[in-house]
C-alpha cells in the first residue's frame, strides 16, 4: 500500500496490559463512523500516569500485533517503545506532526481518560496537534472539570465528518457501544483461572497462556 501523508490517521494509545476487545470494538465503530479506513495502535513504553506494568513493553507490543491479526482494521506503531522517556502523548503527536503538517490526526480515548485529560502533560497543546475522539465506557458518569468544559465549549463538534476537514482541534464524543471490560478486570480473571476469552482476541489469549503471563500456570 502506498503511504499517503495527507490521508487521515486514527490513533489509539494505551498501556494495553493486555489489549482487549473493549479497546478495539468501540474504537473501530467510532472510526468507521468518522470515515477512517483503519486505526493505528500506539502501545506506550513508560505509561505517564501509572505504575510500570509487570508485563514488559515488548510483550504488550507483541500482544497488540497479534490483536491486529484478529482485528484487521488495526495496525501497530512501535515508536513509543523507541523512546526511553515517559510516553507523553504530546511528544508523540509532535513527531507525527513533523511527518505531516496537514494530515487529520484523530486520537481516540475512553471516557475515563477524558475525565482526567486535563492532568495530561500540556493537554491544551495536544488539542492543537490532533482531534480527540472520546468513546463511551460504562461507569463514568461524572461531569468533566471546568477546564475541560471550557475546552468543550470551544472545540466540541457533533459532526464526525468535520474531523476530516481540518488537521486538528475538534473534540467528538462518539456514540459507540459501551463495553464493560478493563485490563484490570482481565488480569484478575486470568490470575484466578476464570474465563477471559469473551474479551480477548484469540491470539492474545493464546500468547498469554504460552508465556504464562498474569499468573497463569
Ligand atoms: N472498555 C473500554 N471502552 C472504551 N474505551 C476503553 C475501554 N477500555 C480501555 N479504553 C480506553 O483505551 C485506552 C487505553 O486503555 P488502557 O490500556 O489503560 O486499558 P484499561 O482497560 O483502562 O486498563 P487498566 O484497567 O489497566 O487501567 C484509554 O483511553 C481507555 O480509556
Ligand atoms: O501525555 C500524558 O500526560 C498522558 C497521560 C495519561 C495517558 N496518556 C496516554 O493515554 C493513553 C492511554 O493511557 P492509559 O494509561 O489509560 O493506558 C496512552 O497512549 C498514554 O500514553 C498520556
Amino acid at each position: 500500500m502506498t503511504f499517503n501523508p495527507t490521508s487521515p490517521l486514527g490513533i489509539l494509545g494505551g498501556t494495553f496490559d493486555p489489549i482487549h476487545n473493549g479497546h478495539l470494538g468501540p474504537v473501530q465503530e467510532a472510526a468507521q463512523r468518522i470515515g477512517l479506513s483503519g486505526v493505528t495502535l500506539l502501545p506506550c513504553h513508560i505509561p505517564p500516569h501509572r505504575a510500570t506494568p509487570s508485563v514488559s513493553a515488548e510483550q504488550r507490543l507483541e500482544m497488540a500485533r497479534l490483536a491486529c491479526l484478529d482485528w484487521p482494521f488495526f495496525s501497530v506503531d512501535d515508536r513509543e517503545l523507541r523512546r526511553d522517556t515517559p510516553s507523553y502523548t504530546v511528544d508523540t503527536l509532535h513527531q507525527l506532526r513533523a511527518e505531516s503538517a496537514q494530515r487529520p490526526l484523530c486520537f481516540f480515548i475512553g471516557m475515563d481518560s477524558w475525565l482526567s485529560f486535563d492532568q495530561w502533560v500540556r493537554w491544551q497543546e495536544i488539542l492543537t496537534l490532533c482531534h480527540l475522539v472520546v468513546c463511551q465506557r460504562p461507569g463514568y458518569p461524572e461531569k468533566p472539570s471546568n477546564a475541560l468544559q471550557e475546552a468543550l465549549s470551544q472545540r466540541q463538534t457533533e459532526h464526525p465528518s468535520a474531523l476530516l476537514e481540518r488537521p486538528c482541534g475538534h473534540i467528538f464524543f462518539a456514540p459507540s457501544t459501551r463495553v464493560d471490560i478493563s485490563a484490570t478486570t482481565l488480569r484478575q480473571r486470568l490470575a484466578a483461572g476464570e474465563d477471559a476469552k469473551t474479551w480477548l482476541p484469540a491470539r492474545v489469549l493464546n500468547y498469554i497462556q504460552q508465556h504464562h503471563l498474569y499468573g497463569i500456570d
